[in-house]
């Protein structure tokens, strides 16, 4: 987009002389306040709305010379409630757009059956109308109706604003599963900004008025936020949201305070040290169980229920030190769990252990585009 700007007749200005680099398959996020320009920004681009002054080129093509029909099939849209037709079944519903493009009926629908699997739809739900879906599978559907004709761009606003946080959060896994998969080149509008930190691969904070505040990856902005704008916008917990984009993975567990259940004397006594005041007593299969002070353990059948809970364990290899972090703080003992894949424990760390891989990693910058999830 170079020095694009919106004026509509009644003279506002929602879009002001914006410029900037959309990268291909990648998610670009649009995040702002109300009315600071992002849906006309977002529609311009599949010209539902025809900009005032600038260009818009992708792949070097200039929209506005490309006959509105065919770039509007090069592009998927995806809208808030999802916008399906009522009076069409699911599967219909999905096959809309091949159906124009002269796809044959069976093929057409085969497609949208291909298309269900990949949003995580099931095929039972194909004959069912869109009244008869919840609010998050219907936002599914949107997506899959979207993705048809399999298009290079996608372009989302606010597709998941009407959903609950949980159903919320599982729209937004699979869309970067998908994205992963399929390398399209989506644009989406939100205006939350943890939406925007989570699954932009660079973020567009826009202020009122349709300018650009920033435009960065995500780490970039909660590390170095251009204004005091975007610092505001960003919220207040901004450095432990930075923390997203370090792994948990460098940090050094300690293997030593902890036990089995069956757990002889002996054992209890060998794995006590003077600096760590609490074993870690695990079940036969490994899982965690909780925190015991070795005094209280019965050698031989410990009884898991006077254990202190050990809160939620986090996964050494792949999450972030903010998992670790937030794990340290909500553990009675102040010591996080870490554990493998497969949920047996690999070790424990303390809360002053963490905190000093946080001070390392804020003198260090964010060496990741993604945060590690
Ligand atoms: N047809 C129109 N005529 C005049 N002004 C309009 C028109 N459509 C939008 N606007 C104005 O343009 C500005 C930008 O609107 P836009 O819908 O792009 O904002 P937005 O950032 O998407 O907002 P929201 O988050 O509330 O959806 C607003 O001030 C809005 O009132």
């Amino acid at each position: 987009m170079d020095s694009v700007t919106k004026r509509y007749p009644d003279g506002t200005v929602a879009v002001d002389r914006l410029s900037l680099d959309i990268p291909d398959r990648a998610i670009t996020v649009f995040v702002g306040p109300s009315g600071c320009g992002k849906t006309t920004t977002l529609r311009m681009i599949n010209r539902m709305i025809e900009p005032s002054e600038g260009t818009i080129l992708i792949d070097g093509k200039d929209v506005l010379k490309e006959p509105v029909n065919t770039l509007r099939r090069s592009m998927g849209y995806v809208i808030q409630n999802a916008g399906l037709f009522q009076h069409r079944t699911i599967i219909d519903n999905i096959a809309t757009v091949p159906r124009l493009l002269g796809w044959d009926k069976g093929r057409a629908r085969d497609r949208a059956r291909e298309l269900m699997g990949r949003v995580g739809l099931d095929p039972s739900l194909a004959k069912r109308y869109p009244y008869q879906l919840s609010g998050g599978q219907q936002q599914r559907v949107g997506v899959a109706r979207a993705l048809a004709a399999d298009p290079p761009v996608l372009l989302m606003d606010e597709p998941f604003s009407a959903v609950d946080p949980i159903v919320r959060k599982g729209l937004q896994d699979e869309l970067l599963r998908i994205q992963e998969e399929l390398g399209k080149t989506i644009v989406f509008v939100t205006h939350d900004i943890d939406e925007a930190v989570k699954i932009g691969t660079k973020v567009a904070v826009m202020r009122t008025g349709g300018r650009l505040a920033q435009f960065a990856p995500p780490a970039e902005l909660l590390t170095d936020p251009a204004d005091a704008f975007v610092e505001d916008f960003l919220g207040a917990d901004r450095g432990i949201r930075r923390l997203s984009f370090f792994p948990a993975a460098g940090l050094p567990l300690l293997t030593t305070p902890v036990v089995a259940v069956d757990a002889t004397a002996e054992q209890i006594a060998a794995r006590t040290t003077p600096d760590v005041p609490y074993l870690l007593v695990t079940g036969l299969d490994g899982r965690p169980l909780g925190w015991g002070e070795p005094r209280n353990l019965t050698a031989g059948r410990i009884d898991p229920t006077r254990l202190l809970a050990h809160g939620r364990p986090f996964e050494h290899a792949t999450d972030s030190l903010r998992a670790a972090l937030d794990c340290a703080v909500l553990s009675p003992t102040g010591w996080a769990v870490a554990v493998g894949a497969d949920g047996r424990v690999t070790g424990v760390v303390a809360q002053h252990t963490i905190a000093e891989a946080i001070r390392s990693a804020h003198a260090a910058r964010p060496d990741t585009e993604k945060a590690v999830r």
